[in-house]
């Protein structure tokens, strides 16, 4: 998979360069290029930014840079993704989708975000889609690009080391994730529950439905499947 990201701050990108992720680039199974977008302005203060029409706080990023930019680094089968907390949930479903993507490039927005213009007219183009990672507002696109690579990545075989151990994230039989346990078999007075350090994996498996399925209820109702 090959993945751009446009940032008015491409270090705040290098993390991705790091640990799993970073293996996964080393290792060829990832492509990351990040891009500079004041590499696309054209005037002595590179310009990224303009005043809104219409008035209301804050700046929009102008299209006239966006635009020449997404030319240059998004080609016609890439996947355009634009973070903003406007946008459809991101979840499971999504990165598993976007896990099998060729090329995705991300077009991080800061201030108020980009032109709809800019976005109106790469969709003449490309598939373009406008996804959160939450109803909270962050300064700029970039921290939930980091969280959105890393949770696409990990599903591309190869990876993760061990590759059944997506297979049992919280969300992929749609419920939450119970909880787990190592050594030792008693820590500060607190067990390992008995079921799990016993043998019968059956027993375990009916263990661990029944916590995700109480976790999930307590925390998440909105998760539950109807008859549960
Ligand atoms: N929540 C967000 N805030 C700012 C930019 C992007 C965001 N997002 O969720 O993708």
């Amino acid at each position: 998979m090959r993945i751009g990201v446009v940032s008015i701050f491409p270090s705040y990108l290098e993390p991705m360069r790091m640990a799993l992720l970073g293996k996964a680039i080393d290792r060829g199974i990832v492509a990351l290029d990040t891009y500079d977008l004041r590499d696309w302005t054209h005037d002595v203060h590179r310009a990224v930014d303009d005043s809104p029409y219409g008035g209301g706080p804050g700046m929009v990023m102008k299209p006239t840079v966006w635009g020449p930019c997404l030319d240059d680094v998004c080609p016609d089968d890439a996947l355009l993704v634009v973070p903003t907390p406007a946008g459809v949930p991101f979840t499971q479903a999504t990165a598993q989708a976007w896990s099998r993507e060729k090329h995705i490039v991300f077009a991080c927005g800061r201030y108020e975000g980009i032109d709809q213009r800019v976005i109106d007219d790469a969709a003449k183009r490309v598939r373009v889609q406008e996804v959160s990672i939450g109803d909270f507002v962050l300064i700029g696109g970039e921290v939930a690009v980091i969280a959105m690579v890393e949770a696409t990545v990990r599903l591309i075989d190869g990876v993760l080391g061990n590759a059944s151990s997506h297979q049992q994230d919280s969300f992929s039989d749609g419920l939450l994730e119970g909880p787990s346990y190592t050594r030792p078999p008693v820590w500060r007075g607190l067990e390992v529950p008995e079921v799990l350090r016993g043998g019968d994996h059956a027993k375990q498996q009916q263990w661990r439905r029944e916590q995700s399925l109480a976790r999930t209820r307590e925390r998440r109702p909105d998760l539950l499947p109807p008859e549960q």
